[in-house]
């Protein structure tokens, strides 16, 4: 597929979030688009909307990540969010957790072809990680409803670390599932960020962006 049919519209929200990495963020976009279906990273209807539903949408987590934050991305599979973000955001460092073969053969040879040195990619599911590491923040989109997904990644956070999930509609219902296991992993100050408003607004971006945000505090 073309770059320009891969690349469509919104290449301002995309300028805007990504800065001067954005020629960057294109060849990704561009070889996901070109290649992602056939490697089975992408659905067969997702490549002519993967600028805005996919790309754009992870990046939007960009302004949430910490200054040289240490990030562990929960199945990060084609990419996103993990990906997307070692791009915009050289400064933090990022660990792209997934147990697919085949995806971590793909974002292996990603990291390299654009010279990504703040990424490296784990294989594995991310319980087979715990007790192995801790980081600042982790990060996930489209792995599992939250009551499964705080389990799995709560144990990665170091004391005070932040959860940033990129939920669709249901993320309250989501929430309201979960209220035991947050109690129970000591999950405080849980919210839903709104992203992308005033992109929106401004007519770069079709619609906002559903992140839940969240503190572990161990001691305390
Ligand atoms: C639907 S895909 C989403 C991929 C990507 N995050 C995105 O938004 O396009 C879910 C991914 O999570 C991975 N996954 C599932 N369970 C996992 C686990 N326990 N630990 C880490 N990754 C997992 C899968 O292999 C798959 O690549």
């Amino acid at each position: 597929m073309p770059v320009e049919q891969v690349i469509e519209q919104e290449p301002g929200a995309a300028a805007v979030l990504a800065g001067d990495r954005i020629d960057v963020l294109r060849e990704f976009a561009a070889d996901l688009g070109a290649r992602g279906e056939e490697l089975g990273l992408i659905g067969p209807l997702e490549a002519p909307r993967l600028w805005t539903r996919h790309v754009v949408n992870s990046a939007l987590l960009a302004p949430l990540i910490g200054a040289g934050a240490r990030v562990a991305d929960i199945g990060t599979g084609g990419g996103m969010p993990g990906l997307v973000l070692a791009i915009v955001r050289p400064d933090a460092r990022f660990l792209l957790i997934e147990p697919m073969e085949r995806r971590c053969s793909w974002l292996s040879e990603q990291i390299e072809v654009l010279g990504l040195s703040n990424a490296e990619v784990r294989r594995g599911r991310a319980e087979e990680f715990h007790g192995a590491f801790e980081v600042d923040q982790v990060t996930a989109r489209a792995v599992t409803a939250l009551r499964k997904l705080v389990p799995l990644t709560a144990p990665l956070l170091r004391d005070g670390g932040e959860m940033l999930f990129l939920k669709g509609s249901s993320v309250e219902s989501e929430i309201e599932a979960a209220s035991k296991v947050l109690q129970k992993h000591r999950v405080r100050g849980a919210e839903v960020a709104e992203l992308g408003a005033e992109l929106a607004s401004d007519g770069l971006l079709a619609e906002t962006t559903r992140v839940f945000r969240a503190k572990i505090v161990r001691h305390g």
